[in-house]
């Protein structure tokens, strides 16, 4: 049986320890149980409980502090992060081996973990061989995106995350609880965007012709491709909550075993079909 994990991924301040809280209360409310792996060497503070936590581990503080190291906050995360990616062992002794366990990972905000460096990479096949199935989760701070060239630098953030991981990922749009009425009609459409015809919009107002020509490429590119959008997040609103825990849930196909599981309508007499244990093998192996 499989075990299910968020990777909850984005920059610095985007929500992601809010995000985690958030989740974890409304799968109180909804009796399902989410726990929560702390993964930043550097948190001071989140309102989470924790189902284990990396500065048990090591801490970017003492990294900073060590005469022999003398790295500065970003160098010391780096450091952290390759040496919690040697030493996996710990995770799995914390996380144990239950099956249908929902874990969300509260991840560090520095970019560069998920662009260039291994490290997410490498924990995410790890946990992949512990059966989880990893589904990332990619914020962006919607206070950001309300005009065009900030919203295609989230969406750059957010697709070097999505092909340098390769799992399925939900990208979202934190604190729209903050948005003016405005702003909030500013950023529908860069839910679901038609990114050329938002490109038409400001293609006047730019000066230089480079930057124009290179803002078409980019938009052109994530158009064809289609692979980028956002779900809004509201923490203040459940319904919408929830709407983002299901779009995770079905790219990781949660609950998909339990629905396997209900016995289904057969137009045949139940009594004629005696062999019960091949007729629900086929169901589980379908
Ligand atoms: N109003 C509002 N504030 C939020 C929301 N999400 C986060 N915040 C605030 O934004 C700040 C940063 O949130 P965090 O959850 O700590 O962000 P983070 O991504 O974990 O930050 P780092 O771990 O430092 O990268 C905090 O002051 C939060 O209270 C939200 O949905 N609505
Ligand atoms: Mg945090």
């Amino acid at each position: 049986m499989p075990r299910y994990a968020q990777l909850v991924m984005g920059p610095a301040g985007s929500g992601k320890s809010t995000y985690c809280s958030t989740m974890v209360q409304h799968a109180e409310t909804i009796n399902r149980s989410i726990q929560v792996v702390n993964l930043d060497p550097a948190a001071e503070h989140f309102s989470y409980p924790v189902m284990a936590d990396i500065r048990e581990l090591i801490e970017v503080d003492d990294v900073m502090e060590d005469d022999s190291l003398r790295f500065g906050p970003n160098g010391g995360l780096v450091f952290c992060m390759e040496y919690f990616a040697n030493n996996f062992d710990w995770l799995e002794e914390c996380l144990g081996h239950v099956e249908d366990d929902y874990i969300l990972f509260d991840c560090p905000g520095q970019i560069e973990l998920y662009t260039h460096l291994p490290v997410m990479k490498q924990l995410v096949e790890q946990l992949q061989q512990w059966e989880f199935r990893v589904c990332g989760v990619f914020l962006v701070d919607s206070q950001f995106m309300v005009e065009s060239f900030k919203f295609i630098s989230g969406v750059m953030a957010a697709l070097s995350a999505m092909v340098s991981l390769e799992i399925p990922q939900v990208n979202i749009m934190t604190k729209m609880d903050l948005l003016s009425n405005k702003s909030k009609k500013e950023i529908e459409k860069y839910l679901d965007p038609d990114m050329y015809s938002m490109m038409e919009d400001k293609a006047l107002t730019l000066r230089s012709k480079k930057f124009k020509k290179l803002t078409e490429a980019i938009c052109g590119l994530i158009d064809d491709y289609s692979m980028v959008r956002f779900l809004p997040f509201d923490r203040t609103d459940e319904e919408g909550i929830n709407i983002v825990l299901q779009h995770i849930d079905f790219s990781i196909q949660y609950g998909e075993d339990l629905e396997f599981k209900e016995p289904k309508e057969s137009e045949e007499d139940p009594l004629t079909n005696t062999n019960y244990d091949e007729f629900f093998q086929d169901k589980v192996e379908d």
